[in-house]
């Protein structure tokens, strides 16, 4: 029993009591939805330790923004482009990028289906979930890992893109459209991924060709992230802090803002620009380039007013293959700062840890420091 006089807790008592673990496992959506007295405050499953709320964010600092349509001009105008490029993953492994080829209007499409998807009756999507992990396609709450974590304000459609042939025939075949539209835009973009991927390459002093032999047939996974309005958005997040497995993310959100970024040790939110795509370095670049390019942490806070959905289509090499650091890097650099394992096995480990922020990547340091 709280002693008399004492200071009132910060925020209104939650009023949680019929929330129990297994309604936690529908999703936030599901607890909006169906909270027909309308929730105002969340259930103490989803309030963070005050030093873990997304109080600490910092103004909006503009993001270097590529101009993609400068890698297919002239010699001297690709060189700029890959400069510029270079230069963006240096500062700051976040880019955003214009000019890329992809039609707004399929990017928007896509967005609809993905509100669609969500849309649908808890128990439909409910057959796409499992506790792997690596499964191939898996609808979720939280964070990926089953393992017990504070709760986050966020449900996802998780699945593996190209190469097709792996899992197109068990995405989800609801709505009916979702297969044909998902698969025109994760098409799309793997195209303006190798493009990116042969100017990161040049950017190196690599082959043009580095990246995308590395990355071989490759792995793309797809995560639509879905995030109600909530309540008190102040006491939880959308999705914690964390670095992208892969070598290159592209992201998109429906205009309703909740990104942020790590620089310079600021979160730093970054706003919607119409048209563009977020570009991110992640763990499996920052491992090739032998540390010369860092992958970013990034986080999602919610807000009172608006759903926001983002879609983000992660790019690595195909499960099997060894990562490791780029050999002329290694030689310029006297060694390698990174041990070699398979993407698979790193992928499976980052992807199961509740504390996230980059502790899969340090764990592979480790490895080499011992
Ligand atoms: O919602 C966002 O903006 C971030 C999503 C994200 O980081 C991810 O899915 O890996
Ligand atoms: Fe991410």
């Amino acid at each position: 029993m709280a002693a008399q006089g004492a200071t009132p807790p910060p925020h209104p008592p939650v009023e949680n009591s019929a929330f129990a673990e297994y309604e936690s496992r529908k999703g936030v959506k599901h607890l909006v939805d169906t909270r027909t007295d309308h929730l105002k405050t969340i259930p103490r499953q989803y309030v963070l330790p005050a030093a873990l709320r997304p109080l600490t964010a910092v103004s909006p600092i503009p993001l270097p923004t590529v101009d993609l349509s400068g890698l297919q001009g002239p010699p001297a105008w690709r060189e700029l482009t890959v400069r510029h490029i270079a230069l963006a993953c240096q500062e700051w492994g976040f880019f955003r990028i214009v000019n890329h080829g992809i039609k707004e209007s399929l990017t928007e499409e896509m967005m609809r289906t993905v509100d669609a998807f969500f849309s649908l009756p808890w128990e439909e999507k409910a057959k796409y979930t499992s506790d792997d992990v690596m499964s191939t396609v898996r609808y979720g709450t939280s964070m990926n890992t089953p393992k017990p974590h504070i709760l986050q304000w966020r449900d996802y459609l998780r699945h593996y893109g190209h190469p097709f042939y792996t899992s197109f025939h068990l995405w989800p075949d609801r709505p009916q459209n979702y297969r044909e539209v998902a698969k025109e835009y994760l098409e799309e973009i793997w195209k303006v991924v190798l493009d990116l991927a042969g100017a990161i390459s040049e950017g190196l002093g690599l082959e043009r060709n580095y990246i995308k032999e590395s990355l071989g047939e490759g792995t793309q996974i797809l995560a639509a992230n879905y995030y109600p309005a909530c309540p008190q958005p102040e006491l939880t997040l959308g999705l914690s802090p964390h670095s992208d497995h892969g070598g290159l993310t592209l992201l998109v959100d429906n205009g309703v803002t909740g990104l942020q970024v790590k620089h310079d040790n600021n979160w730093v939110p970054v706003p919607h620009l119409p048209g563009s795509f977020l570009v991110n370095i992640g763990d499996y670049l920052e491992i090739l380039s032998n540390g010369r390019y860092k992958s970013v942490e990034h986080r999602a806070v919610v807000n009172k007013e608006r759903t926001r959905i983002s879609i983000a289509a992660g790019h690595g090499p195909q499960l099997s293959a060894a990562i490791g650091p780029a050999e002329t890097l290694v030689e310029q650099d006297g060694g390698p700062k990174y041990k070699t394992m398979t993407y698979s096995d790193f992928m499976r480990e980052q992807q199961s840890s509740a504390i996230r922020g980059k502790t899969a990547l340090e764990a592979v340091l480790k490895r080499v420091a011992s």
